[in-house]
């Protein structure tokens, strides 16, 4: 198998995704690379539970998922963020599959804490050989991270921490971060390598925060498997022109050697 790509669109650009990320995702397939897409929608859903006011909070940077809130969660993000994106990639010119992680039993999943988060799962299995199937085919599957568990209920699953654990199990050389940001940012300032040493720090005194916290522990928990580059990079911009120099923040496991 070819080398595997896994680029995790997040809520917050994925609306907004330049043509440009198109364009690379076309380049990254001529090379001979299998993206795999897995996407987020916080701020879709977040838009569709205040207009329907229902409230909900988050518990460790998790959105607590009650049964009525899973509808919502569903519905948002298998039936209004993913076949968009699908179309979106289709239109141009790449073939793609808009999936459910519920469907094939793609994403399996196990709650959390059932009394903590609610219906908040973290992966437990993947079904690979489907993902391979269509990759095999030059199809780029579109995951949505809503799980299925053993006990047959939906989970919703950070988008972060599922396009981690499909990266990790087909054996993805590289996990792609697409954000509404350059990558991450200290005062103000990219940051173009962060080892995984100095994220712990980041984290400590605060300059990596929200919604940043699962890319960086998703990027470092993937770095301890076969994946060999994490990147953060911009979705809305331009710095996806280029496939060899992507600009954004690589996350790297080696230490840096300080002169
Ligand atoms: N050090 C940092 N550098 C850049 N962005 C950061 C940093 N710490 C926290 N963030 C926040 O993380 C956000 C990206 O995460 P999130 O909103 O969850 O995006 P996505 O929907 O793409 O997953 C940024 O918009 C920014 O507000
Ligand atoms: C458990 C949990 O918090 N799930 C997320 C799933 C979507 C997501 O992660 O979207 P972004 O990538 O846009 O943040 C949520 O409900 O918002």
């Amino acid at each position: 198998m070819e080398e595997i790509i896994v680029l995790k669109c997040g809520g917050s650009s994925v609306n907004d995704l330049s043509d440009d990320f198109f364009d690379n995702l076309k380049a990254l397939q001529k090379a001979g690379m299998k993206p795999v897409i897995v996407h987020g929608g916080g701020p879709a859903i977040k838009e569709m539970l205040e207009t329907l006011a229902i409230e909900f909070e988050f518990v460790d940077g998790l959105r607590r998922t009650t049964e009525q809130m899973m509808d919502i969660v569903e519905m948002v993000l298998s039936g209004n963020v993913n076949p968009a994106l699908s179309r979106r990639v289709n239109e141009a010119g790449i073939k793609a599959i808009g999936i459910s992680g519920s469907d094939m039993n793609l994403l399996q999943a196990t709650p959390i804490d059932y009394e903590r988060y609610g219906l908040v799962g973290e992966v437990s299995n993947i079904n690979v050989d489907f993902i391979y199937e269509l990759l095999a085919r030059n199809i780029v599957p579109v995951i949505s991270p809503v799980a299925i568990g053993t006990d047959l209920n939906r989970y919703n699953v950070n988008a972060d921490t599922a396009a981690g654990a499909v990266a990790s199990a087909l054996g993805a050389k590289q996990l792609l971060f697409v954000t509404d940001v350059p990558g991450i940012l200290q005062d103000g300032t990219l940051l173009e390598e962060v080892t995984t040493e100095e994220i712990e720090a980041f984290i400590a005194d605060g300059t990596i925060f929200g919604g940043m916290i699962p890319k960086v522990k998703a990027a470092m928990k993937g770095l301890t498997s076969n994946i060999e580059k994490v990147m953060i990079v911009n979705g809305k911009q331009s710095e996806l022109k280029n496939t060899t120099t992507l600009a954004g923040t690589t996350i790297t496991k080696k230490m840096k050697i300080k002169a």
